[in-house]
């Protein structure tokens, strides 16, 4: 996504017979259930698309390429979905992204009203090296339901499930944070992981997490799976997200992270009187409020990421002689059910067509 972002500027077939679904006054269907039923699995095609057509720029050293291809791909799918959906979280505002841009819309508008949040190509320079971590992601939500951001940085702060509620805040020492969640977890802070981005910008924090004792991992980018990973600590020993990275992948990475119960809390950076201005155009009147997980992506939230590179939360996609595989993740806030999908497909001219 990063290519085009300046953060210093400014039918799919119904399924469901009809009497199963919920209409409204209007005749409607509601969103919900509309997502609930029948949309969950479709979002997987559309990362699926994505991801693919990203990684046959794999390590070519083009990131704004392999971004294009995604957001293509992306772009091609979700128009075939039957909804109305705006896309909230994109690929920049409208005057710099040509597709995806915030406020366009997609689908077929044969369906629900939706907010999409898109990151066709979550770690582009990770895609162009080769290297570990990149994504295709999105999310799907009741019109209304989703942050709209504009993209700019985003202070982040976020934590798995099982935690009491408030237990970390942005207006907390990274020590009180890090002491805070020992004291929960019951762990000597030494034992605790926090997960930055390796950014200059961090090396503030840094050296306060590990004055408690703590360990730092650090990420050269993708910090929508950073955010993730504090949801399955258990395997991926990461504890808290901590630091400043990306609006539009916040709310990417809220939106999953709700589904599995886990906390965050943002807070948009609007240092400038123009960026106040772009985001009070979306809404943002509190240029200093800080927004809780629910606030980022409430309702019924479904959010699909597949791998591009090979990395710690998906594999990457394989190209075989026959077949392309792929690994994806869906997360649905109604039920917390996390599915991951290892697709084969086939038939590789249908693949890049259909
Ligand atoms: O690289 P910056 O400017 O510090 O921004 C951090 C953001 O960049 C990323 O690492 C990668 O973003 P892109 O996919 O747009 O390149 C995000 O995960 C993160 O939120």
């Amino acid at each position: 996504m990063k290519a085009w972002r300046s953060r210093s500027r400014i039918p799919l077939f119904k399924l469901v017979p009809e009497e199963q679904t919920t209409m409204s006054n209007e005749g409607e269907l509601k969103a919900s259930h509309y997502i609930d039923r029948i949309l969950t699995l479709e979002l997987v095609r559309v990362t699926e698309r994505a991801a693919v057509s990203a990684a046959r720029l794999r390590g070519k050293g083009d990131e704004k390429a392999a971004d294009q291809a995604a957001v293509d791909a992306m772009r091609r799918e979700l128009n075939r979905l039957s909804i109305d959906g705006t896309v909230v979280i994109g690929e920049g505002e409208r005057d710099e992204a040509p597709m995806l841009f915030i406020g366009e819309r997609v689908g077929n508008r044969s369906g629900p009203k939706v907010d999409i949040a898109v990151d066709p190509l979550e770690g582009t320079t990770l895609c162009a090296k080769d290297m570990p971590g990149s994504i295709a992601v999105m999310a799907m939500a009741e019109g209304g339901s989703l942050l709209n951001a504009p993209d700019v940085y985003m202070e982040k702060i976020a934590i798995g499930p099982g935690y009491p509620a408030g237990l970390v805040d942005l207006d907390a020492t990274p020590e009180q944070n890090i002491e805070a969640l020992a004291k929960a977890k019951g762990v000597h802070p030494s034992e605790i992981t926090a997960l930055v981005l390796d950014r200059p910008r961090h090396a503030e924090i840094i050296a306060a997490i590990r004055r408690t004792g703590a360990s730092v991992r650090l990420i050269t980018d993708g910090d929508v799976a950073g955010v993730i990973f504090t949801a399955t600590s258990g395997e991926t020993g990461v504890d808290i997200y901590i630091g400043t990275g990306g609006a539009p992948e916040g709310v990417l990475a809220a939106a999953a992270l709700r589904c599995v119960g886990g906390q965050m809390q943002t807070r948009l950076i609007l240092d400038t009187p123009e960026k106040r201005e772009r985001a009070a155009a979306m809404g943002v009147t509190d240029p200093a409020r800080k927004y809780s997980i629910e606030e980022l992506a409430a309702g019924d939230v479904v959010v699909s990421a597949t791998g591009v590179t090979d990395g710690a939360l998906l594999s990457g996609v394989r190209f075989g002689s026959d077949v392309i595989e792929t690994e994806t993740v869906v997360y649905r806030s109604a039920t917390g059910t996390v599915r991951r999908i290892r697709a084969e497909h086939r038939d590789h001219s249908k693949f890049h067509l259909d």
